[in-house]
């Protein structure tokens, strides 16, 4: 028997995801798996593709209830935005390794919080990015993660190397990023309907009105060591998954394509998740489908004197489910990529 683990949020498609990956982990094993509406159902009735997970199948969702986390070596809290500071509260004082998917834990301002998301401010926690500098060695004694979503990961990703180089100016930052309609979450909504979304992409929450919008630029300042104002126009596009971010910054005067490849191969040398694609290559979300891999591009667009960086990744691998299992594996003492793939599914 490994550690054991509790999945909330389980039959939504982050944790459907998770699960996918723990049915392979060799030292962790899911004993509770909880919800909401859906407690008293099958796992294997709302997640089909894991009928035949060893270990997994015969799982009844339960109720998201403090006894049923309790003495868990691991809890992973995969819902919704907002409701997983109760739930971490539940769980104060426990020695668990808890790591949350949610949005609840990662920003610093209280104000921002109650802004971008309502409602009260939970808290802070380490920010699980373990390729930021530095952030890998604050995830190994930690108890509590927040592990960031999906359009932060990439946005962070790409620009993060060419901010700490000192190689595009903080200010006057732009994202477009098109997101596959898991990102939005399993529960039914109009505009999500096949018959809406297929053979379309929609703009939404643009103006400035995303809720991630802060914690890009949280993230980005501490790493240009100054405050970043961000852009970001989000897209939904007629998908299941991925991400693809295009970030575009000013260039610092004189700096070419070579010195931004450069400071991404230097960042991400060592870095088995992240792979700086060769010149003229340009990602795609579909390699990375299925995978905790983040790929990337740049170049120096001197015409409009920009630095032009586009990261594709999957909203559910390294934007969700395995950059959290990352995350454990890190805090846990166990090899970073126990249980990740490195290899997208295609086509
Ligand atoms: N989807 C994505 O690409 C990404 C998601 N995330 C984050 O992961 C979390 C889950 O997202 P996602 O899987 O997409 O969402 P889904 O809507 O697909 O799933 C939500 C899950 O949370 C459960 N739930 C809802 N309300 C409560 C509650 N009050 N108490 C306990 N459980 C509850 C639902 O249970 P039930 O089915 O029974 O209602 C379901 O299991 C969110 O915080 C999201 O931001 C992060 C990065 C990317
Ligand atoms: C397509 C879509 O609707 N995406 C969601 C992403 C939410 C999400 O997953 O948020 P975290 O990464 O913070 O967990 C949105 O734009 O709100």
């Amino acid at each position: 028997m490994g550690l054991t683990v509790a999945v909330t949020g389980a039959s939504g498609y982050a944790g459907g995801e998770l699960l996918r990956l723990l049915a392979a982990h060799p030292e962790l094993d899911v004993t509770t798996v909880t919800a909401a509406s859906s407690a008293g159902t099958p796992l294997a009735a709302t997640h089909p593709h894991l009928a035949a997970a060893p270990g997994l199948s015969d799982l009844v969702l339960r109720g998201t209830d403090p006894a049923e986390l309790a003495g868990h070596d691991v809890v992973f809290l995969a819902m919704p935005h907002g409701q997983s500071a109760a739930v971490a509260r539940q769980l104060e004082g426990s020695s668990a390794l808890v790591v949350d998917l949610g949005a609840d834990h990662r920003l610093s301002d209280a104000g921002k919080w109650e802004s971008y998301y309502g409602g009260d401010h939970a808290g802070t926690w380490p920010y699980g990015l373990p390729e930021l500098a530095g952030q890998r060695d604050a995830l190994r004694s930690a108890r509590r993660i927040a592990a960031p979503g999906c359009y932060p990961t990439s946005v962070a990703l790409g620009l993060a190397p060419l901010l700490a180089a000192g190689l595009v100016e903080p200010t006057d930052v732009v994202v477009v990023a098109a997101s596959g309609t898991s990102g939005a979450g399993r529960s039914a909504k109009v505009g999500l309907l096949g018959s809406e979304v297929m053979g379309a992409v929609t703009a939404y929450k643009a103006g400035g009105a995303h809720q991630h919008t802060p914690e890009m630029e949280q993230t980005l300042g501490a790493v240009a060591g100054a405050p970043v104002t961000l852009s970001f126009t989000p897209l939904l596009a007629p998908m299941p998954r991925g991400i693809l971010a295009t970030s575009t910054a000013v260039l610092k005067p004189g700096v070419t394509t070579a010195q931004l490849r450069a400071a991404m191969q230097a960042a991400y040398a060592d870095e088995l998740f992240v792979t700086l694609l060769p010149e003229g290559a340009w990602p795609t979300t579909a390699a990375t489908a299925g995978s905790n891999s983040a790929h990337l591009q740049v170049a120096a667009d001197t015409h409009a004197g920009r630095a032009v960086v586009t990261v594709a990744i999957d909203n559910l691998g390294k934007g969700a489910a395995g950059q959290a299992l990352q995350c454990a594996n890190i805090a846990l003492g166990l090899p970073e990529a126990t249980g990740l793939p490195v290899v997208g599914v295609a086509p």
